[in-house]
């Protein structure tokens, strides 16, 4: 099932009658990774949510591969800030998406352990996966999503709170599964990792998408007021006293 472009349109989430998502438009194609920045509260999380289907949005659309596509089946996956470990061996949770997929244990376990290999856990198959580190963990989580071969892989701050040598091992990471022919869509608050990483960028505030533009343009030339305010580091004051 085809699930590019992805056409984003008026998207509105309003717990509690407080517009969270305020009218979100964003399309994406087929290739790349787009980072998606903008001050604490923007909506960024919960755009990522949406799109997985974790969040039910109040109202606007989400075309599928063209005009009147539907949410896919599969091909979706979502990796989180602090990613849930299972509490099996670090083989069993990097495998974990293979088994909906129908594929039988000997060929799991196969798959996983060369995974495992690409993203420098092999020697740590057999241990508990909830003593991993933090940086350890984060690369099972990416592993487990990419043995599942996803097509489109959502990323909430993935190196939030890890130390850089943790950062770089995870970038790497990311930048493989992209080669390999994964779309990427990244929420991150460390404008070095977006110039790194990203072609494009999308840029959040108050809920909505201000601008998205390719990387470089939006560090040289942000075209929104908010986005330049944000890069200067002023965004945030300036909305507390606007009350926005
Ligand atoms: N499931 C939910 N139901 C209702 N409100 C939510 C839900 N998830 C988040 N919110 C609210 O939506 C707003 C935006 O949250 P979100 O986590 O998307 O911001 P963010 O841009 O990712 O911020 P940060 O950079 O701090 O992570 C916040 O006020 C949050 O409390």
């Amino acid at each position: 099932m085809p699930i590019f472009p992805l056409s984003i349109h008026d998207l509105r989430f309003a717990p509690n009658g407080r517009e969270v998502l305020a009218g979100v438009d964003l399309e994406l194609s087929e290739e790349g990774i787009t980072l998606v920045l903008g001050p604490n509260g923007a909506g960024k999380s919960v755009l990522l949510r949406t799109i997985c289907g974790l969040i039910e949005p109040s109202s606007g659309s989400m075309a599928w591969g063209g005009a009147g596509g539907t949410r896919p089946q599969q091909g979706v996956m979502m990796v989180f800030q602090r990613p849930m470990m299972l509490r099996m061996a670090v083989l069993d949770n990097v495998v974990l998406g293979l088994k909906p997929l129908g594929v039988a244990g000997a060929e799991r376990r196969r798959r996983g352990l060369e995974m495992l290999e690409r993203v420098g856990l092999a020697d740590r198959a057999g241990d508990s996966a909830r003593q991993l580190s933090g940086g350890e963990q984060q690369r099972l989580a990416l592993a487990r999503a990419w043995l599942t071969r996803p097509r489109l892989l959502l990323l909430d701050e993935p190196t939030a709170s890890l130390d850089p040598s943790a950062s770089a091992a995870v970038e790497r990471i990311i930048r493989e599964i992209r080669t390999d022919g994964t779309r990427i869509l990244m929420v991150t608050h460390n404008l070095g990792q977006a110039t790194r990483l990203g072609d494009d960028i999308v840029f959040m505030a108050g809920g909505r998408v201000c601008e998205h533009t390719p990387v470089r343009a939006f560090f040289a030339r942000p075209r929104s007021e908010e986005a330049r305010l944000f890069i200067q580091g002023e965004l945030p004051w300036r909305m507390r006293f606007q009350g926005a």
